[in-house]
């Protein structure tokens, strides 16, 4: 990677003949392939490869040298060869460097130090003339139609008879033939590109949902649309679908533009869609998604700005030019902020801007930067362009950096109706939106259900988004529904000291892939240890966690190879995540607001899967169930559907069977994790006591610490943290033989007497199952609900 400042400098020796010198940023960048998933794959999320060209070393100068199409390419970055330039660049240069980028990718950074400088010469003037865009489409169609020949070669009938289903035309590898027709009578009505349709079919969505049904025909007619729909419906291709749509209209009509006309502005490659999206691990959903949708456009280009991976990699691959943008607030922020003209190149390129989970962009923290962005993106094109002159004529000061200081200072002008069309999408709008829009926000109305605080905020910002129309399309796919169709939700009703036990009957007994919310970091701190010593290993997921740690954690729980994965987590997860597979969401603790319900349910039932949502519901809970199916579903009014909750039905005599495991888990999790935070405490407080040469006496410390209203946490604690070890080792000799003992008939009987199986590896390694210990079938918590 290469450093924050530092580019590339003009040689001082006279070009040789026919030598044409390009920029790093020029050559054609390729994202390495990675698997489909959501972290940054160990750091290696975002690799770049550059094809065709070569590391020369002319006179102790290192450059990069384009070779000849034909000629055998070598990419630019193995290690050896980074080493070489970044040596033979600190030999030369003594010069102290920029500041290094705080950025998580510093080790990568390192390595490419110093290779930024160094200069690319092209041989050709053929290579030169190259497009980075034209080469990468030249480059992966051979690769392609390799592929497809190869495939074809293994399956030669399947060429010869029209394919009877519209998927079949794809499973037989047919050659990449973007202008074949695709048969896909759901969608026809939409009349989509037969590349759009190719990719559909190549996905299998053989019709649209209802989201896309309603919403994608609005914005190809080019309406401003706020779309809602439940969890899972498929909004990201409802506005992904019309962007694909309009850019391969626009390549099209470009097409036909003579090369004199407008070449300046075709090689220019201004951003023409922006979207926004909350969290960065939705950023890259959305970026994967899209991505599939394009494959078949490879011509379109996209980039995703967001935190945790390098800035400069990030600006390098806007500057190549991009035609979509997926960005989280605060890093595209932080690329305008830099000041390359940006918020300038976006006023004048973009064609849409979509805010997806919009309610969430206010929530999280974001929402200063969304209106900053806004602000910039919405003010008038003359005082950007008188900036301009400006900033070329005296000191070369950047049109970003004048917005900002100046931004304050300006008188408001009537802001100007954006050419753009804005999209805004999430599960949780409200239905009197389009009303309130309509009638420009009178605040008094929206304080009558005590949500004005984030209402207010919502109209502020949809005001701020400044839709061209001033009622733009509301599109509700589920009017009637906040949830997805599948979902089936139920209520357990416990004692708040019998959650833990609850849990664990739950996971136990209807094993599959759940996630559990709880509403503390604490609380998961204390599940997953404790869910562990019951066999039952659990990932969990807080923000308190390393980015690295959580992604790992995120991925191991998506897992294919592990179906009843569990992750407990707080309401970090609880938006947007769309992780296959998913049977089953439990609140351990009911959610602090019925929009918070709708989405971590919405983890669940996605598309046309089934799921089922259980609340652990303590008696001081009742209430706020009540108030919240109040909220969540509209029949709940009627006497008839009183509590659309069903209660879960529980074996009340196994529940009882499991007690003494889960208070001997609990001891042992407890008794772990308080003498761990004990130990920690102390060692600080010694270090900072030894520090100002005070004695540190643990009891009086205590004493001044914790209030009378926390005595009872604290002794409870203290408690758990003076657990002895032959405690912790009794304790944990009768959970193992417990854990080995049938709980229910049928119990195999190899676990019942083969006293020094180990239950963990078992399970591991998936000779033993939940079923074994359960001594039942496996059953699905989704067939209990016979309603
Ligand atoms: N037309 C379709 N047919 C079948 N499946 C589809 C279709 N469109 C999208 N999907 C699938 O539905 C799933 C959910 O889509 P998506 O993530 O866009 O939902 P969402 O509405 O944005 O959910 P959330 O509100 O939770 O963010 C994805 O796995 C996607 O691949």
């Amino acid at each position: 990677m290469p450093p924050k400042q530092k580019r590339a400098r003009p040689s001082e020796e006279a070009p040789k003949a026919k030598r044409a010198k390009v920029q790093l940023n020029e050559l054609a960048w390729k994202e390495v392939a990675m698997p489909d998933r959501l972290d940054d794959v160990e750091g290696f999320f975002g690799l770049e490869e550059v094809d065709d060209v070569d590391i020369v070393n002319e006179d102790g100068k290192i450059g990069f040298q384009l070779v000849e199409k034909g000629t055998k390419a070598k990419t630019g970055k193995t290690k050896n060869q980074q080493k070489q330039s970044k040596n033979s660049k600190k030999a030369k240069d003594t010069e102290p460097g920029p500041e290094s980028d705080n950025d998580t990718e510093e080790v990568e950074d390192e390595e490419w130090e110093g290779i930024e400088e160094a200069e690319v010469e092209v041989v050709t003037e053929e290579a030169m003339e190259e497009k980075p865009v034209a080469t990468k489409a030249k480059k992966e169609k051979p690769a392609k139609k390799e592929k497809a020949k190869k495939e074809k070669k293994e399956k030669p009938a399947k060429k010869e008879k029209k394919p009877q289903n519209p998927f079949a035309l794809l499973d037989g590898g047919e050659e990449d033939d973007v202008d074949e027709d695709v048969d896909l009578p759901g969608w026809d009505h939409m009349k989509l590109h037969p590349r759009t349709l190719r990719a559909l079919a190549k996905m299998k969505f053989a019709a649209p949902t209802a989201i896309q049904s309603k919403a994608i025909p609005h914005i190809l007619s080019g309406r401003d649309l706020i779309g809602k729909a439940s969890t899972g419906s498929g909004k990201t291709l409802a506005f992904g679908i019309p962007l694909l749509e309009a850019f391969l209209k626009s390549s099209a009509a470009s097409a036909e533009v003579t090369n004199n006309a407008d070449e300046k502005k075709k090689k220019e490659k201004l951003p023409w869609a922006l979207i926004l999206s909350p969290t960065r691990e939705l950023a890259h959903q959305i970026r994967d998604h899209l991505a599939t949708l394009t494959q078949f456009v490879p011509e379109l280009r996209m980039a995703t700005l967001t935190g945790g991976l390098s800035l400069q990699k990030q600006t390098r691959q806007l500057d190549q030019g991009v035609d979509i943008i997926i960005a989280t607030p605060g890093r595209l922020w932080e690329v305008v902020s830099e000041g390359q003209g940006w918020i300038d190149k976006l006023k004048r390129g973009l064609k849409f801007l979509v805010v997806d989970e919009a309610d969430r962009l206010l929530q999280a923290g974001h929402y200063k930067e969304v209106e900053e962005l806004l602000n910039l993106l919405n003010r008038q094109a003359e005082e950007s362009e008188s900036e301009d002159e400006e900033s070329s004529d005296e000191d070369g000061e950047n049109v970003d950096a004048k917005e900002f200081k100046n931004k304050n200072k300006k008188t408001k002008k009537k802001v100007p109706l954006p050419s753009r069309q804005t999209l805004v999408f999430s599960a949780t709008f409200h239905q009197g939106l389009q009303q309130k829009l309509a009638s420009k926000g009178n605040k008094k109305k929206f304080a009558a259900d005590g949500l004005m605080d984030q209402k207010e905020s919502l109209d502020y910002l949809l005001k701020k988004l400044n839709f061209r129309e001033d009622s733009p399309k509301f599109v509700d796919a589920n009017p009637d529904a906040q949830l997805a169709d599948k979902l089936k939700e139920g209520i357990i009703e416990c004692g708040a000291m019998e959650k833990d036990l609850y849990l664990y009957y739950l996971l136990l007994r209807y094993p599959c892939r759940t996630l559990v919310f709880t509403n503390s970091i604490s609380s998961v701190k204390r599940l997953a240890p404790f869910l562990s010593e019951l066999q039952l290993p659990a990932n969990p997921l807080h923000s308190n966690m390393i980015q690295k740690a959580r992604l790992r954690n995120l991925e191991r729980f998506s897992n294919p190879s592990n179906p009843n994965s569990i992750l407990i987590a707080t309401d970090v997860a609880a938006r947007g995540l769309d992780i296959k597979g998913v049977e089953m969401v439990i609140h351990y603790h009911l959610p602090r607001t019925a929009d918070m319900y709708v989405h971590r349910s919405g983890r669940t039932a996605r598309s046309d899967a089934r799921g089922i949502s259980v609340i652990l519901c303590a008696p001081e809970e009742v209430m706020g169930v009540r108030r919240l199916v109040g909220k969540v579903h509209d029949d709940a009014t009627k006497s008839t559907s009183r509590y659309a909750m069903k209660s879960f039905g529980c074996d009340r005599k196994l529940v009882d069977r499991l007690k003494r495991r889960v208070d001997l888990a609990k001891k042992i999790a407890d008794s772990s994790v308080e003498k761990m935070k004990k130990s920690k405490e102390d060692d600080w407080l010694k270090t900072a006591a030894d520090e100002l040469g005070v004695e540190y006496d643990s009891e009086e410390f205590d004493s001044m610490k914790v209030g009378k209203k926390g005595q009872r946490g604290k002794q409870k604690r203290d408690k758990a943290a003076s657990a002895t070890k032959d405690d912790m080792n009794s304790w944990k000799m009768e959970l193992k033989a417990l854990l080995k003992q049938k709980v229910n008939s049928g119990f195999s009987e190899r676990y019942l007497t083969s006293g020094n199986v180990n239950i963990a590896q078992a399970l591991v390694d998936g000779e033993l199952s939940h079923e074994h210990i359960m001594g039942v079938d496996k059953k699905r918590a989704i067939d209990e609900f016979s309603f």
